[in-house]
């Protein structure tokens, strides 16, 4: 089973609209055509409407950093799904370790956002990963299968192929220490694994991006293991001629 690959810029708290619309600029004459690999920029919210307008055609998709569950409410500073899908987005960020760390997100949240974007047509990526203690005390496997069991049990077997999953290890994210390829590999197949556990047929098709100090001059052996099926970019995605080098790594 061939998975197109899929890589993701995701800008954190990054780029005013203005900022953005220059990086469109850039990025489209680089990557805009692509066809053989799947390309999104994961946009903070004040700067999606011009992102979705200005990348409208191109090949480059547009996606939120955060969701929350309800369809409305009495929940200050949060924004629904029908809010991400007026703005034509074609998915969103969920349980970004940043997110779970600063804002507190659980698990338990994931289960109910991740069902809610599917029913909406939405593209979720959820992004697991464990601590560098974690994975130094033995742990990254019970860490990983609470979190990825836990965010996908009350999704339909039906739809659960349509989420990408980010392994993300913490320890990798902002600090230019890159997983190895063993170590990227066997995490995404052991995610992949636990998916399987609710349906092998989703499983294969599932995609699982690596993230953490993703670069152009990494990105193509990280991204042609078996179980690694695209990247998730912080840092390396705020340059277009830089996240256009780790796109073109993702070309086999
Ligand atoms: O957190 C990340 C993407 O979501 C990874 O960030 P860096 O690529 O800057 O390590």
């Amino acid at each position: 089973m061939s998975r197109t690959p899929f890589v993701a810029g995701n800008w954190k708290m990054h780029k005013t609209i203005a900022e953005a619309e220059a990086f469109v600029s850039g990025l489209l004459p680089l990557v805009g055509a692509v066809d053989d690999v799947q390309v999104g920029v994961c946009v903070p919210f004040p700067a999606i409407q011009a992102v979705v307008e200005s990348t409208r055609g191109s090949a480059v998709q547009v996606y939120a950093q955060n969701v929350h569950w309800a369809e409305q409410g009495a929940y200050t500073g949060e924004v629904s799904i029908p809010m991400l899908d007026e703005l034509e987005v074609a998915g969103v960020v969920i349980g970004h370790s940043e997110r779970r760390q600063y804002f507190g997100e659980t698990d338990a949240d994931l289960s109910k956002k991740l069902p809610a974007i599917l029913a909406a047509g939405l593209e979720p990526i959820l992004c697991v990963g464990e601590t560098e203690a974690q994975r130094d005390g033995g742990e990254m496997e019970q860490v990983l299968r609470g979190q990825v069991e836990e965010a996908i049990a009350d999704v339909d077997a039906a739809d659960l192929a349509r989420i990408t999953i980010a392994y993300e290890p913490i320890w990798a994210i902002g600090t230019g220490k890159v997983a190895t390829p063993d170590q990227a590999q066997e995490a995404c197949a052991f995610v992949r694994s636990l998916v399987a556990g609710r349906d092998a047929g989703a499983a294969e098709q599932v995609r699982i991006q690596y993230g953490g100090s993703v670069k152009p001059d990494n990105a193509a052996e990280l991204l042609a293991l078996p179980d690694v099926d695209g990247a998730l970019v912080g840092g390396a995605a705020l340059e277009p001629q830089s996240f256009a080098g780790i796109v073109e790594g993702a070309r086999a």
